[in-house]
């Protein structure tokens, strides 16, 4: 493996954010590390990235282990949630002050600098301030700042989530591009589900300081090891049977029959273009089912519905 986290544990006061934890991540892969907040995520993250030293456990990047070299020198780059550029600076000073601590002439620097905003389609920003130029592109400049200085690993955390909702998915198609043309060795926080599986060629899962799986979307989707996974990972209808019998399956295992054998009272429904959510009461228990743009039924009606074959 390219880096490696080797049973590595953070401790905050009494607490354990980080427990043991243990991943590989191939070199070229972007990786994302998804789980609700609050899981470790982000203190998984600081440690690759050094600003928080493990209590125990090891990091590897091409074998060598990095944990006890400053962020400055270790070859990692990270991108925050907040971007973090200096608002008193244009765009290419702001890229630039990512090769401060390189060695370059400031000529150099400069070159180099302006490359690196061609490469993200900010060629023509290099003059604006950063607080003149859109979330999007600020997020460019962060990346080509982190990028400028040839780093082995790049961190992203959480950086999409001071856009608005349409930026955010034209923001994740860049950002893959991005990584796919730099050919970029990546960890992307994220406790967006959707956002992880467009994204990542694997994600791992976290919960409670541990990864319960990782694997590609389609792995961690069709075949999750564990409830926590499966239920975290997209929906899970589960309701009991008239013969008391507990069923828990995905809303696309499941649709609508006149026959039954299950039937619920449509509580709410949502109309999304093609296909339309319904909402059922089942006993104690609320289900989702998907159907298409052209049928409703109203709500409070009885409606059957059985799994599919
Ligand atoms: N410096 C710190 N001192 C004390 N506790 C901390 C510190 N940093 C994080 N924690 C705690 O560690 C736990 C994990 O935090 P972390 O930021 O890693 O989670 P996360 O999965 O990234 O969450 P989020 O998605 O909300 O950012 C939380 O309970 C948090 O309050």
């Amino acid at each position: 493996m390219y880096l490696e986290l080797k049973d590595i544990s953070k401790r905050f006061d009494n607490k354990e954010v980080v427990k043991n934890l243990s991943l590989g991540i191939k070199e070229g892969e972007i990786l994302c590390l998804l789980g609700a907040s609050g899981c470790g995520k982000t203190t998984t993250l600081k440690m690759i990235g050094g600003f928080l030293r493990p209590d125990s456990g090891e990091i590897l990047l091409e074998g060598e282990d990095i944990s006890s070299l400053s962020p400055e020198v270790r070859p990692v780059s990270t991108v925050f949630q907040s971007y973090a550029l200096f608002p008193h600076m244009n765009v290419l000073k702001n890229v630039m002050y990512g090769l401060k601590y390189q060695g370059y002439s400031k000529k150099q620097a400069r070159q180099e600098a302006q490359r690196y905003l061609e490469l993200v389609d900010l060629g023509d920003y290099q003059e604006a301030r950063t607080a003149e130029i859109s979330g999007g592109q600020r997020q460019r400049v962060a990346l080509a700042r982190a990028l400028v200085t040839k780093p082995k690993v790049l961190l992203l955390d959480e950086p999409l989530s001071n856009l608005d909702a349409a930026l955010r998915v034209k923001m994740r198609e860049e950002i893959r591009d991005i990584q796919r043309k730099f050919k970029i060795t990546t960890i992307f926080v994220t406790h967006d589900q959707e956002e992880a599986m467009v994204v990542a060629d694997r994600i791992g899962i976290m919960h409670d300081g541990k990864l319960t799986q990782v694997g590609t979307p389609e792995e961690v989707y069709l075949r999750p090891r564990d409830a926590y996974t499966k239920g975290f990972l997209g929906r899970v209808n589960s309701f009991l049977t008239p013969d008391n019998e507990r069923i828990s399956c995905r809303p696309e295992e499941m649709q609508f029959c006149e026959a039954g054998p299950f039937h619920g009272t449509l509580v709410k429904k949502e109309f999304l273009g093609f296909y339309r959510l319904f909402y059922l009461q089942v006993g104690e228990d609320e289900i989702v089912l998907r159907g298409d743009g052209n049928k409703d039924y109203k709500l409070g009606e009885e409606v059957f519905f059985c799994l599919k074959k």
